[in-house]
């Protein structure tokens, strides 16, 4: 049986028969694919082609026209997200995202973004009471924790320098490192990052590729992506889905979506009639 048909352990991530429809707009149509445990997962495609909505469907903001999302735990548990609301796939599904457009508190410190990230673990510990609030039973342990937590991810986005700096103070490539620590303080199993690298220049672009490499290195979190620089997506994906019109129209590594006629008509804008010539075209570059 084919992985697609099956649920194997490996599958951290999958999506089934998608559809998202606004009004008469099918943005997302009949989508599936996988995304596996401890890869970094790439989507890509032109402006348009639906992969924004994927996120919000994945991650709540929408609820899917139809299909199937599922999330499967290490531990077996499976949770159909589009039957879930946002803030329970932060919580139970453990998914966390960071947005096409930095959404950051710009007006608190680098410090307490991500404490506030933690804010549900430690309402939790005080047990929703005063008395709790002001140190009886386990907050303060949890408010030792959190501020613990909240250090290691600000020395991974090596930002630890300006973490009592307001948060818009940072520079662009600062602030993205920040999103992507804050999405990490909520200890996710999947990180979607929708264009990560936007905006970015090369040497913040390589401390994000960095940053990306050592949270799956050192936590095993997997990573979604939507990126349209392609030397990031080439760089660090084991594993790149392609969309147009929302539709599928490439799945597999990056070097083999990078050589899918398929793939190179999209991205140049050719028409479908002219789709044979450009597969005519590679095939016999590659002889
Ligand atoms: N809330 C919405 N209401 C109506 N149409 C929408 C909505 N969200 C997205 N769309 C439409 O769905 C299609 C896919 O949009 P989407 O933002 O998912 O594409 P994208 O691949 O992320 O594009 P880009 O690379 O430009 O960010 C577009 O035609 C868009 O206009």
């Amino acid at each position: 049986m084919s992985p697609v048909e099956t649920m194997s352990n490996d599958t951290l991530l999958k999506v089934e028969h998608l559809s998202m429809k606004f009004g008469g707009l099918m943005a997302i149509n009949d989508l599936s694919f996988e995304a596996k445990r401890g890869d970094i997962t790439a989507l890509i495609g032109p402006n348009g082609a639906g992969k924004t909505t994927v996120f919000n469907c994945i991650t709540g903001f929408y609820k899917p026209t139809m299909g199937m999302i599922t999330m499967n735990h290490k531990d077996g548990k499976q949770h159909l997200l589009e039957r879930l609301p946002d803030f329970r796939i932060t919580r139970e599904a453990k998914v966390a995202r960071t947005f096409q457009n930095i959404r950051l508190f710009s007006g608190l410190t680098v410090l307490e973004n991500l404490l506030v990230a933690q804010h549900n673990k430690l309402m939790k510990a005080s047990g929703y009471t005063i008395l709790g609030l002001l140190g009886i039973g386990g907050y303060k342990k949890e408010a030792a924790a959190s501020i613990e937590l909240a250090r290691h991810w600000l020395e991974k986005a090596d930002l630890i320098d300006r973490a009592d700096d307001p948060a818009g103070d940072l520079p662009y490539g600062a602030q993205r490192r920040l999103e992507i620590a804050r999405a990490m303080c909520t200890g996710p199993e999947l990180l979607c990052l929708d264009e990560p690298a936007a905006g970015l220049n090369p040497r913040e672009s390589l401390a994000l590729n960095e940053l990306l490499r050592s949270i799956r290195a050192d936590t095993g979190t997997s990573i979604l992506l939507i990126e349209h620089d392609m030397s990031v997506v080439m760089e660090i994906s084991d594993h790149v889905v392609v969309l147009e019109y929302g539709q599928k129209i490439s799945d597999g590594t990056p070097e083999h979506v990078k050589n899918d006629p398929k793939v190179i008509a999209a991205y140049l804008g050719v028409e479908d009639e002219e789709v044979e010539e450009v597969i005519a075209t590679v095939e016999g570059g590659a002889h």
